[in-house]
């Protein structure tokens, strides 16, 4: 027997092989949704959908934005499987529970790793609105030792010692940016770094004008240590940051942000978001372009 939040190496492959008994998609292409950014599995066709409490293993969403779903489907004829809804540190999960889906993905198959998430900006260029492709991230509570890959490595996934540098793939980067000029909303669409910290308190005065001046170009809670799990087990990945609010620099400033509101900016950019998704998966596919 072990604790709720630990996690065996047989685990994921139970996991991988309760979804394939259940749904006969084999996805290429797996999908996290950011806050209120749920509504990128929508243009999925021949749907199978899996709340998160009937797959074994699964831990729960708690956050509002996040559905708790699992979702497999077509886009634009390419097989992908969406999280409308990712599960956070400062949820109470473990950072080997957080990152859980990302092994199962590569265990059902799957070659790249689309992460969306809801963040404050700091750039002083960026707008509400804008959409930012990651460009690279600093991983906080990574550097401060908490790491999803702490503890004895699963040689089956990845080396002990995985390097970082170029974790956004460089290709799918330039391809999104390509689309956003086709597309026509390359006003409003920025390349750069994006910063977790553990949250759930949005940043103070001093700490975003730190995260300024580290030259950080937006601040959220999630998403690094999914990414570093999907690089470890060699996984494509390519990330996109929705600025929902600009993080309060100033002490004259009497704005501030709240959840809700980061939950509305995902209204206004759904549209773009789920085009700019559809385009580049659909790109990969032509290209035969998955891994
Ligand atoms: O990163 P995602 O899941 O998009 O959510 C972001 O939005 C929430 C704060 O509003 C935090 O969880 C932050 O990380
Ligand atoms: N840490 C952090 N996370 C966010 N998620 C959405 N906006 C923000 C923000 O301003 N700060």
């Amino acid at each position: 027997m072990h604790s709720k939040d630990q996690i065996c190496p047989d685990d994921y492959q139970k996991t991988a092989s309760w979804l394939q008994s259940q749904t006969h998609h084999r996805p290429k292409v797996a999908i996290i949704c950011g806050s209120g950014l749920g509504m990128l599995a929508d243009d999925f066709k021949c749907q199978d959908s899996f709340p998160y409490s009937d797959i074994p293993g699964f831990p729960q969403s708690t956050v509002q934005g996040h559905a708790g779903r699992l979702v497999f489907g077509e886009l634009k004829g390419k097989t992908c499987v969406c999280m409308q809804g990712r599960f956070h540190m400062y949820e109470g999960h473990s950072l080997s529970k957080t990152t859980f889906p990302v092994r199962v993905f590569k265990l059902l198959g799957v070659e790249t790793l689309i992460v969306t998430n809801a963040a404050g900006s700091l750039a002083d260029s960026y707008q509400v609105g804008d959409i930012m492709i990651i460009k690279d991230h600093i991983n906080f509570p990574g550097l401060a030792g908490l790491n999803p890959l702490n503890g004895p490595n699963d040689d089956k996934f990845g080396p002990r010692f995985p390097p970082m540098s170029g974790v956004y793939d460089r290709d799918l980067r330039k391809m999104a940016l390509e689309l956003c000029k086709r597309m026509g909303v390359s006003q409003f669409v920025q390349e750069g770094v994006y910063c977790m910290v553990g949250g759930p308190n949005f940043e103070t005065v001093a700490e975003a004008r730190l995260l300024h001046r580290l030259g950080v170009d937006a601040v959220g809670m999630s998403t690094a240590p999914e990414v570093v799990v999907a690089s470890h087990c060699g996984l494509r990945v390519f990330g996109l940051s929705l600025i929902t609010n600009k993080v309060v620099k100033s002490y004259d400033d009497t704005e501030s942000v709240n959840h809700d509101a980061v939950l509305e900016v995902g209204k206004l950019r759904s549209q773009t978001l789920q085009s700019l998704v559809t385009e580049l998966v659909h790109w990969m596919d032509i290209n035969n372009n998955t891994a």
